[in-house]
């Protein structure tokens, strides 16, 4: 079937191999679940009953596990309560420890956030699904050069890539003004902006504690994680995927493999409750995930700052025949300025050679590369230490371009490094957020000097 002769389009940018800014034009969905197919249109056959299965190279290993993972659920009211008889809050300690070290991800129960918030956030979901397309293109405006938001695909990367089973809406919730001047919230239902950002202030709260429970499951200072934080800075963004029914469930994916960038990813969904699976022992293992129950899933930026302790699960989307899907991902951010790292817990403990990174040079890079075969992204946090490697270059050439005559006492030398080091630090995170051009990093302006205090 030629699905050019479907006329539903979502238009979405990227950039392509060469570093290119494309657009290119691919199906709704929905619209094509609608019609009732019966065979799967050419590009979503991600899936090949006869080939390698898309997992990341090193696993070799075929098909999907059908024994479930048991992932008991985590009670977030023992995770908070520190009073009399707290001896209940060790032992959630200790399962959370248990269950999020082995899996990546947990299942949570008793968080707080109250049915009616739930509900309202699937009405305006379903509200939202429920409009004709051009009603939904109508009610969302558009995000202009914001990468991956607004109403339309994830992860397109190319125009011959195999495309995934699903349509989303995808937000920037926080911090409040991160889209101020842009239509980005749907206009229908009316209330879908204010339902929503309720709810994400309520999954703010929850996320709040378990970083602070995570950090102590793992025995480390219960601001570790947390500190990282800003109430006023750290981002929220919410994407709202439709899985409608597939007519080859075998063929599609709805969703490709892959980590989540954020710190925490807080999950809700309705509809049919299976289709989520993890990668465990090299095989694809459906979670077991009951309605009306909230999934947390650690992402890589956490795995840095955990130093390794905690790792982002690799995970996809199957898709489901005869039912439809939908999830509603909150990614949990710190400030896109903020710089993380590794965590020091005293004991000298290894980090696994993850480095200082900025998280919003982390963002770009993971939307510019993933999801690729491996969990590549993270690799990033490794290999690149952007602010480190910059700064370091920075430093070494002020020092060597002003290595002022009097500084050859040792004092004054040591003075003068690291005031150097200092500034250079705010040249190469300047570099980073784009406010300075690549000359400036590789030839340092004059003007740099008399930022420099070697009185
Ligand atoms: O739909 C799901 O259960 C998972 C969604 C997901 O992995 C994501 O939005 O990153
Ligand atoms: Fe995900």
């Amino acid at each position: 079937m030629d699905i050019k002769q479907n006329g539903y389009f979502h238009e979405t940018k990227f950039i392509d191999r060469n570093g290119h800014l494309r657009t290119t034009r691919v199906p709704v969905v929905q619209e094509l679940a609608l019609k009732g197919l019966k065979d799967l249109p050419k590009r979503f056959i991600s899936l090949n009953p006869d080939g390698p299965l898309l997992v990341p190279t090193s696993c070799v290993q075929d098909g999907s596990d059908s024994s479930e993972t048991l992932l008991p659920p985590i009670d977030v009211a023992k995770l908070r309560y520190h009073g009399l008889g707290s001896e209940g809050r060790t032992q959630e300690l200790a399962r959370l420890a248990g269950v999020v070290k082995e899996m990546g991800m947990f299942l949570i129960v008793n968080h707080g956030i109250e049915c009616c918030v739930l509900e309202d956030v699937k009405d305006v979901v379903k509200g939202f699904f429920g409009l004709s397309f051009e009603e939904k293109r109508e009610s969302v405006g558009t995000y202009m050069d914001v990468d991956n938001m607004g109403y339309g695909r994830n992860f397109v990367k190319s125009e011959d890539q195999p495309l995934d089973w699903i349509d989303r809406l995808t937000m920037k919730a926080a911090p409040k003004d991160a889209t101020d001047g842009l239509l980005v919230w749907p206009q229908k239902p009316p209330n879908f902006r204010q339902v929503m950002e309720k709810y994400v202030e309520e999954a703010r709260k929850v996320c709040n504690d378990l970083l602070v429970a995570l950090a102590e499951a793992l025995s480390l200072k219960n601001h570790a994680f947390l500190q990282n934080f800003d109430h006023k800075k750290s981002e929220i963004n919410v994407r709202v995927n439709y899985y409608p029914p597939c007519p080859r469930p075998d063929l599609a994916l709805g969703l490709t493999p892959h980590t989540d960038a954020s710190a925490l990813t807080f999950l809700m969904q309705f509809g049919s409750t299976s289709g989520l699976q993890v990668l465990r022992d090299l095989k694809w293992v459906p979670v077991p995930w009951p309605a009306d129950v909230l999934l947390v899933s650690v992402g890589d930026l956490l795995e840095i700052m955990s130093g390794g302790r905690l790792k982002s699960p690799w995970h996809r989307v199957v898709t489901q025949m005869d039912v439809e899907r939908l999830s509603i991902s909150l990614f949990y951010n710190p400030p896109a300025q903020a710089e993380i790292e590794p965590v020091v817990d005293g004991y000298g403990s290894s980090n696994e050679g993850y480095k200082k990174v900025v998280v919003g040079e982390y963002l770009k890079n993971y939307y510019k590369i993933s999801p690729t075969i491996d969990k590549q992204a993270i690799k990033f946090a490794k290999e690149v230490s952007m602010v480190g490697n910059l700064q370091s270059m920075v430093s070494a050439r002020l020092i060597v371009m002003w290595p002022p005559r009097r500084a050859l006492i040792r004092p004054r030398l040591q003075l003068f490094c690291g005031t150097a080091n200092k500034v250079a630090h705010w040249v190469a995170k300047a570099f980073l957020q784009d406010q300075l051009p690549l000359d400036w990093v590789s030839c340092p302006h004059p003007a740099l000097a008399s930022l420099i205090d070697t009185s």
